[in-house]
């Protein structure tokens, strides 16, 4: 596959911008099943994630993003290849240190959006910190809340909410804690366009005004065009990837990807 409109020279693809990486994959390689029947859902790959950059994984269906975005965050355990967090390799760590790191360092959002029904939207951003046993910071969280626009729905349970707002508190969720990076797996698959555009926006913001490092895999080119950074997978490779995107370039790169 030829690319066609990337802004890095080849050899740079999935290299860092900046000197400061949030997180980085080296060799990154993963395969499912055995004989004939194995699957190389992700090959060889090799990328640097810019701190306080927000950084979108696009690519085909079955082309990786999922897989690389767990491998990543540490959800799935590569077949070869190192993941590192900061200074920390997690591909080292044991399942129990693993989970610790999980909870201590990187915030999740995905699809469904894995709120607790009993809970209040409040108690719901704050949980993970409290299971962690780490105090809430009152001035983050507020800012956050204020950020995400859910003043006046904290009392409220996520039945309560609508779709978006319930993506917007488990956004919240995400960040309450300050994590060195938040991984977002389609985080507005669910929603309405508008709803969507707010959450994006939110994510943004968080980048932006909060420094706050975020990866996002997504099949949208508009979603695309929030993000710094765009890298392209197809069939399990990092082919190439685009900076400052707009919706229509990452549209047609999309189509020259055969999605
Ligand atoms: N647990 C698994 N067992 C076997 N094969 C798998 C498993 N998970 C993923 N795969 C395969 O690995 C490849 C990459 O899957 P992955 O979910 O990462 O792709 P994706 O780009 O996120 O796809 P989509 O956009 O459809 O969600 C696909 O061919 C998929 O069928």
């Amino acid at each position: 596959m030829t690319p066609i409109t990337t802004t890095t020279a080849l050899d740079r693809v999935g290299a860092p911008a900046g000197a400061d990486v949030a997180a980085r994959a080296e060799h990154l390689s993963k395969r499912y099943g055995a004989g004939e029947a194995v699957v190389t859902a992700l090959d060889d790959v090799s990328v640097g994630l810019d701190r306080g950059r927000f950084t979108a994984i696009m690519g085909p269906s079955g082309s990786g993003k999922s897989t690389l975005l767990h491998l990543l965050a540490g959800l799935d355990r590569p077949t070869s290849g190192t993941v590192h967090l900061g200074d920390t390799e997690i591909t080292a760590l044991r399942d129990k240190a693993l989970t610790t790191l999980r909870r201590d360092r990187i915030g999740f959002i995905f699809q469904s959006f894995n709120l607790l029904p009993t809970m209040t939207a409040a108690e719901n951003i704050v949980l993970p910190m409290r299971i962690a046993g780490r105090r809430p910071d009152p001035h983050w969280v507020a800012s956050i809340v204020e950020t995400v626009g859910l003043t006046g729905r904290l009392g409220h349970r996520p039945s309560q909410l609508s779709g978006g707002q319930q993506q917007r508190v488990a956004a919240a969720r995400a960040l309450a804690s300050r994590p060195e990076i938040v991984f977002a797996d389609e985080p507005t698959g669910a929603l309405d366009s508008r709803s969507g555009s707010e959450l994006l926006q939110f994510l943004r913001t968080a980048v932006d005004d909060l420094g706050q490092t975020v990866v996002m895999v997504t099949h949208d080119p508009a979603a695309a065009s929030y993000a710094d950074r765009v890298l392209f997978l197809a069939d399990g490779h990092l082919v190439d990837e685009m900076l400052a995107p707009s919706a229509d370039d990452v549209l047609d790169y999309m189509k020259h990807l055969g999605d």
